[in-house]
Order: structure tokens, then sequence, then C-alpha cells
């Protein structure tokens, strides 16, 4: 039997303009995500796609709902609780890397297990496991300075993967990169997905990164009116779902 890992339960965000004026972003948006699947969500610019990623992932409260993963609701957890629960069970994966240009790519990577105050071994032999899965061992002594754009992303994966989280999001996490370390990253989520259990929330606003998801979530003004699954499609084929899906918002 599937197990929910993260149930979001009639979630609604407004945000209040400088002006003072409302702007209703998420209107009682529900759905649950199973242990080990790999969710794609969806929607042109402005639906609250990144909104809703931000509260799935504690970065944001909404207006109201609930938000549970492994069974706590989140927005119940004290700071501490919270800060605990991120950088253990989440791992997060943005278009822009977020690295930090002073840390070697050694020091990046290792960054969850050093906050979590792992022990030395633990956490070199953590980032060289990362390291090897992600072909990026050669640059552990460098600085994202000296990297191209796509290898700064492999970093950033890495960071995301060192701790073991139950769930990793991921915001365009393609988005720089061209279609060859496009096609090389989402090989690379789904392999984690498919041979760790790794389950995978991800933002895109890209049909061939999504299909590679199991399932996809089309938001439009705040709400999921769309829902489509793989289920045995060969990727190659749930990709011209997507894009056909995606024909009908424009
Ligand atoms: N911090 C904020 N304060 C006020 N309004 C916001 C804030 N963040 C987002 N919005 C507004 O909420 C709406 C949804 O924004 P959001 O970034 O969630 O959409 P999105 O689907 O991720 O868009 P995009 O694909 O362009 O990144 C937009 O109209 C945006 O202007």
């Amino acid at each position: 039997m599937t197990e929910s890992l993260l149930i979001a339960n009639q979630l609604n965000k407004s945000y209040l303009s400088a002006a003072g004026v409302q702007q209703d972003v998420l209107h009682d948006l529900s759905f649950s995500v199973d242990k080990g699947e790999f969710v794609a969500i969806m929607g042109p610019s402005g639906s609250g796609k990144s909104t809703l990623l931000n509260i799935l992932s504690t970065l944001m409260a909404p207006t109201s709902g609930t938000v549970t993963i492994n069974g706590k609701d989140i927005w119940q957890l004290s700071d501490k609780e919270v800060s605990k629960f991120r950088g253990q069970d989440m791992g997060f994966i943005f278009q822009n890397y977020n690295l930090i240009d002073s840390l070697t790519v050694q020091e990046n990577i290792s960054l969850p297990l050093t906050l979590q105050k792992a022990g030395a071994k633990k956490i070199k032999q953590a980032v060289k496991k990362v390291a090897q899965m992600l072909h990026i061992e050669e640059y552990l002594n460098k600085y994202p300075s000296e990297l191209s754009g796509g290898q700064q992303q492999r970093v950033g994966a890495a960071r995301a993967l060192v701790h073991n989280p139950a769930l990793i999001f991921g915001d365009e996490p393609t988005g720089a990169l061209d279609s060859e370390n496009a096609r090389e990253m989402m090989n690379y989520l789904t392999t984690i997905n498919a041979n760790e259990g790794i389950s995978i929330i991800m933002v895109t606003h890209d049909a061939f990164s999504a299909s590679f998801a199991s399932r996809i979530l089309f938001l439009t003004d705040g709400q999921i009116t769309k829902t489509i699954n793989r289920d045995n499609q060969p990727r190659e084929v749930f990709y011209q779902q997507v894009l056909s899906e995606l024909g009908n918002f424009n």
C-alpha cells in the first residue's frame, strides 16, 4: 500500500500589497504526495507555483490550511523543530544554485551535514558518494566561480542530497541549463527517485523536464485544474501529452 509523505489540505494564500490591496494567490488547494513519488507542478506565470512550493517546503506560512509531512503538521512545530526538520528531511535544488562563493565545492556540499554537526568522517564519506554519483569529484577543491553553470547545478544537487533527505524540492532545477545538462540532471533525479526512494516535488515551465515525473499537477489561478499521470507510458510519449496539455493553456 502506498503511504502519503506530504498532504496539503485546503491551502489558501493571500498577499497584501504595499498599497493595502489583498491578492488571493492560492485557493483551497489540496493534494497529497506518496512516499517515493516524483511530482511536477506546471502552470502559467503568476499561477502560484513558487508560492505553493515555498509553503510546502516550510519557507512560507499559508494564510490558512495545513501541510502535513510524515504525519507532522509542519506549522504546529516550533521554530527549532522546523529548522531541524528542514535540515534533516528536506533538500532544495534551485535554478540559481545558491552556492556560497567563499566556500569550496566540498564545503558547499557538506553544509547540510555541517549544520547537523555530523562527524568529519561521515561528512567525507557522504560527500564522496554524491560527488561520484554526479561526476563532480574532480571539482571538490575548486570554488563555484571556477565551474560552468551545469557543474554548479550538479554541486547544488549534491548539496541537496548529501544528508539523505526523504523529500527534495526543486524550483526550476533545469532552468539555467542547456538541453544536454538538463537531460543529465533529470536522469539523475530519476535515478535517485527510483534507487533511493527519495520523493521529489519540482516546479518547472519546461515540458521536457516535467515528462520525467510520474504525475504532473497543472495550476491555474492558484487551483489545480488538471492532473496527468505518466503510468507506464514511455517518457517520450508522456512528453507529447505534456506538450498538448500546455497547448491548452495558450
Ligand atoms: N512576496 C510576495 N508579495 C506580494 N505578492 C507576491 C509575492 N510573491 C508572489 N506574489 C504574487 O503572487 C502571484 C503568484 O506568484 P508566484 O511567484 O507564486 O507565481 P509563479 O506561478 O511561480 O510564477 P512564475 O512562473 O512567473 O515564477 C503573482 O501575481 C505575484 O506577483
